[in-house]
C-alpha cells in the first residue's frame, strides 16, 4: 500500500470515528458506531443539531441494546465537536452524511480531505451520486481524492445491515479495499462493486419499483396503502431472505430459473419493454440460470422450498403477524 494513502491504523484497529452531518443518516450511523465501541465525534452546523443527535441516539438505544451491545459501548463515548477540523482531527475514519446536494458534497469532501489526518479513509452516505462527480474539487492525489470512497448505507444505519461501497475514477483501489474491510469490521453487510452504478445496486432496484408506485399512485391505478400492502404481505415476505432471483427461480419449480424463463419470459416481455428493459438474449439467460445455480450454493430445490417457507413463518412470527396468517 503507497505511504501516502496508508491508514494510520488497519480496519481492526479502529479507534475514533467521525460522522459529519448528523441527521436521519448521520445519526443513524453515530448509534451504530457508538453500539459497535467506537468513541464517535460527531459534526453538523445546525444550531440544533447536537440535540436532536441526542435525542436520536437515545432513541435507538434500545433497539441496539436488544441485538447486543460490543463490550465497552456507551452513549457517553459520543463527543459533539464545536467545527468541522475538530471533530477529524484524530478520527481513523471519517463517514460523511451531508445532504445530498452534488456542490454541497464536492466542497465538503475536498474540506474533509484536507482537515482529515493523512491516510485516513473518507466515505460518504450518498444515495445516489458516483464518487466520480463528488471528488473534483479534492485535488488529484492519494490524500485527496484517492481516500474519497462511497459507502452507501439504509435507514437506519445500526439496524440495516446492508453497506454498498465504491470508489470513482480517482479513488485508489486500496481506500475502496480498506473501506470495505472497515465495514466489516464494524458489524456491516458489505458488497464492494468494482464500477460506479447510477443507484448503486439497491437504490437501483428501488428506484425502478418506486418510479412505478409513482406512476400508479400518479394514474389512480392503486393506492399507496395497496402498494405498501402488495410488498409486506407478498414479495417482502420473501426478500427479507431470500432475493428476487433465486425467489424467481423456485418459481420455475423443479426446473428452476431455466423453466422460468423460459415459461414466462414471453408473458413479461411486455412490462419489461415498458421499462426498457434488455433483450433477454441467451447470455442474459444463461447469465440468470448460473447465477441462481450459484447463489443456491448446493442446496437442492426442497431445501430452498423448506428454506423459504422457515423464512416467512419466522417473519410472520418476528413482526406479531404469526396469528392472523394462521388463522
Ligand atoms: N434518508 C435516507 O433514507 C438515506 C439517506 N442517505 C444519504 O445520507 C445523506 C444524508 O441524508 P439524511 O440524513 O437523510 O439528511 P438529513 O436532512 O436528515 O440530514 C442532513 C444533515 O446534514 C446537516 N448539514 C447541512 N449542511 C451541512 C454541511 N455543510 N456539512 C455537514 N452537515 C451538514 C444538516 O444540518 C442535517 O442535520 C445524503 O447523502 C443521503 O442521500 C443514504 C441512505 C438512506
Ligand atoms: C430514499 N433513499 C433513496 C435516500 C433511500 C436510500 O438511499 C436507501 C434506503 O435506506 O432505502
Amino acid at each position: 500500500m503507497p505511504e501516502a494513502i496508508s491508514a494510520p491504523r488497519s480496519p481492526e484497529d479502529v479507534r475514533r470515528v467521525a460522522c459529519i452531518g448528523a441527521g436521519v443518516i448521520g445519526g443513524g450511523w453515530v448509534a451504530h458506531f457508538l453500539a459497535r465501541g467506537y468513541d464517535v465525534t460527531a459534526w453538523d452546523p445546525a444550531p440544533d443539531a447536537e440535540d436532536r443527535l441526542r435525542r436520536l441516539v437515545a432513541a435507538a438505544w434500545p433497539a441496539l441494546e436488544q441485538i447486543g451491545l460490543a463490550d465497552g459501548a456507551s452513549q457517553d463515548r459520543l463527543t459533539v465537536a464545536p467545527t468541522l477540523a475538530a471533530a477529524v482531527a484524530d478520527a481513523d475514519f471519517v463517514q460523511e452524511s451531508a445532504p445530498e446536494k452534488l456542490e454541497l458534497k464536492r466542497s465538503l469532501l475536498a474540506e474533509l480531505a484536507a482537515a482529515a489526518r493523512p491516510g485516513v479513509v473518507i466515505a460518504s452516505s450518498t444515495s445516489g451520486y458516483p464518487m466520480s462527480d463528488m471528488q473534483t474539487a479534492a485535488g488529484d492525489s492519494a490524500a485527496g481524492a484517492g481516500r474519497l470512497v462511497v459507502g452507501h448505507p439504509f435507514n437506519p444505519p445500526y439496524l440495516i445491515p446492508l453497506v454498498e461501497v465504491v470508489g470513482g475514477e480517482q479513488t485508489d483501489r486500496e481506500a475502496v479495499e480498506w473501506a470495505a474491510r472497515f465495514y466489516d469490521v464494524a458489524g456491516k453487510s458489505v458488497i464492494t462493486m468494482d464500477r460506479e452504478l447510477p443507484g448503486f445496486i439497491a437504490n437501483r432496484l428501488q428506484e425502478a419499483l418506486w418510479r412505478e408506485a409513482l406512476h400508479m399512485v400518479a394514474n389512480g391505478e392503486a393506492s399507496v396503502e395497496d402498494i405498501d400492502a402488495s410488498i409486506t404481505e407478498g414479495p417482502g415476505l420473501r426478500w427479507a431472505f431470500m432475493g428476487p432471483c433465486l425467489t424467481f427461480a423456485l418459481a420455475g419449480g423443479e426446473g428452476g430459473m431455466a423453466h422460468m424463463l423460459d415459461h414466462f419470459g414471453p408473458s413479461l416481455k411486455s412490462p419489461w419493454t415498458r421499462l426498457e428493459a434488455p433483450e433477454l438474449d441467451r447470455a442474459l439467460r444463461d447469465a440468470m440460470v448460473d447465477g441462481c445455480t450459484a447463489a443456491a450454493g448446493g442446496r437442492t430445490y426442497a431445501d430452498l422450498v423448506a428454506e423459504r417457507d422457515q423464512g416467512v413463518i419466522d417473519v410472520l412470527r418476528a413482526t406479531g403477524r404469526l396469528g392472523e396468517a394462521t388463522r
